[in-house]
């Protein structure tokens, strides 16, 4: 697992580290770790360093300092080396000075033009959202083979991932010590590009108490998603339950099944109008038209595409009355959203799917900029975990635990998608997994699954994904 930490955790394990350390040695690390990257970048797209153009967008703070002296180690290897101030007046230095004496040369904002690489120095995590327009006028001009962020993106709110007005849009990310929520959450995760995280030794005096995100790692998934042993029968891996469908969305059903038959779980059972046709296509699924005689199971899934009418609403609630853990997803949220009476006195753990309106619906507005307190703040008045759908998905849990997935592709935002999820979702619940990893590991595999039905352009649909659902759990089983 990857933690994430906000901007007044780094500025004291920072401080904690300086204390031992003569002054400048953090910025000469960083700058040592942006040139890297920045060579290397240079060398793959431009075929070397020597004679390569490059430019630092500069700043007031040490954000540009990184730049600067990165810049002068570029330079010392034979980059021509430009430096540019896009923001306010008041310059770095100590790397003002590096790069005059490695031959690099200070430029108006009017003569910026196409450079190789540019280096984004202008605000870092001193960075208030919103650049100044002086600022943003300046950024307009300037054209990049290849955009690198130092820290962060420009212009973006370091510790909610909100992007403010014109922020700058990066092909890299290279920041220092530890992940920052930017990184990993809201639009601007986006603007990031690939991340390349850099140590430059503070990472021993980050205290995990003050990590507020987790971005879950490949090894986290292969652990939590439970493997059969020896003793294992199809009961004691877990059996789980669906209830969806209706004449008017009769596909759900079979793409929630596909996605449970891609899980760790045992046995699968469903209830729907649909059960003939989700056995037709799954045999090993029991399925039964009523809920009353689906039979017993260790975790419910309710709501894709069975509608919000009275026959819905009754499945509903014999589901709820069963007290095992609980996925309630697409119209389920809409019902549980009327109806409050649904969730009360609750014990089972509840997870819930919404995407941004059905997330209004439950707590009375959308979702804020900051992507993270908002799923938290609906994990805590529902007591529920919540899997807040977007291009980087959370998942908070009322304990205060919350992930950021890191896996996906925008071609998984097609109809249907959301049934998959659900279906592997309740799969995983059924085998014994907590409702906060369960849906962490859902978003991470179904991510995972949107990117090998998409590769190469493909046109991925949602019947694709349970296929590559299954791939998706092959490769992170495979070491
Ligand atoms: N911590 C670490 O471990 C290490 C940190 N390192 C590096 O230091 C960076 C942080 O540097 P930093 O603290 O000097 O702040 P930075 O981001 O350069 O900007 C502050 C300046 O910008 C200004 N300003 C900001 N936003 C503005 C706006 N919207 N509109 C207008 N002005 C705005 C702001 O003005 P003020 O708020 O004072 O008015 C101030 O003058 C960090 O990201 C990393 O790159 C590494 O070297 C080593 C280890
Ligand atoms: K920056």
């Amino acid at each position: 697992m990857r933690e994430v930490w906000p901007v007044t955790a780094v500025r004291k394990a920072e401080s904690t580290v300086m204390a031992s350390l003569p002054e400048g040695t953090l910025m000469q690390r960083a700058a040592a770790g942006l040139e890297k990257v920045a060579a290397d970048l240079l060398v793959k797209h431009f075929g070397g360093v020597y004679g390569r153009s490059v430019l630092l967008l500069t700043g007031m703070g040490d954000n540009g300092g990184d730049a600067l002296f990165a810049g002068a180690r570029l330079a010392g290897r034979g980059a021509a080396v430009r430096a540019v101030q896009i923001l306010g007046s008041r310059r770095h230095e100590g790397g003002h000075k590096a790069l005059r004496m490695a031959g690099g040369r200070f430029i108006s904002p009017e003569d910026v033009g196409y450079h190789d690489l540019v280096l984004d120095g202008v605000t870092g995590i001193g960075g208030r959202p919103g650049l100044p327009i002086e600022a943003v006028n300046r950024l307009r001009k300037v054209r990049a083979g290849v955009t690198v962020a130092v820290d962060v993106p420009s212009g973006v709110n370091v510790d909610t991932g909100e992007a403010v007005g014109q922020a700058v849009h990066a092909e890299h990310t290279v920041t220092f010590g530890c992940l920052k929520p930017a990184h990993v959450t809201g639009p601007a995760s986006e603007l990031c590009g690939e991340i390349h995280l850099v140590d430059i030794g503070i990472g021993r005096a980050l205290r995990h108490g003050d990590s507020v995100l987790s971005v879950p790692e490949e090894s986290d998934i292969a652990e939590w998603v439970r493997r059969p042993g020896p003793a294992d029968d199809k009961y004691t891996r877990g059996v789980a339950g669906i209830a969806a469908g209706s004449t008017r969305y009769p596909g759900a059903p079979l793409l929630a099944a596909a996605g449970a038959q891609a899980g760790p779980a045992g046995m699968i059972r469903f209830a729907g109008d649909q059960w003939r046709q989700v056995v037709s296509r799954h045999p090993s699924i029991v399925a039964t038209p009523g809920i009353e005689e689906a039979g017993r199971v260790q975790a419910w899934l309710a709501g894709p595409g069975t509608g919000t009418g009275p026959r819905a609403l009754k499945t509903l609630e014999h589901v709820l009355e069963a007290e095992v853990p609980t996925v309630l997803d697409a119209d389920a949220l809409t019902l549980v959203a009327k109806h409050s009476r649904l969730l009360a006195g609750r014990r089972a753990p509840l997870v819930l799917t919404p995407h941004d309106r059905e997330y209004e619906r439950l707590y009375g507005s959308p979702p804020e900029g900051d992507r993270a307190s908002s799923a938290l703040a609906l994990a805590s008045r529902l007591n529920a975990v919540v899997l807040l759908k977007g291009h980087r998905t959370i998942v908070a849990d009322p304990d205060g635990s919350v992930y950021a997935n890191p896996t996906g592709t925008p071609d998984l935002a097609t109809a249907g998608s959301g049934d998959t999820l659900a279906g592997l979702l309740v799969s995983l619940l059924a085998s014994g997994l907590g409702g906060g990893r369960a849906a962490a590991a859902a978003a991470y595999l179904h991510g995972l699954a949107g990117e090998f039905a998409a590769r190469d352009g493909r046109p991925a649909t949602a019947e694709d994904l349970g296929d590559a659902l299954r791939d998706a759990v092959a490769s992170v089983r495979t070491p």
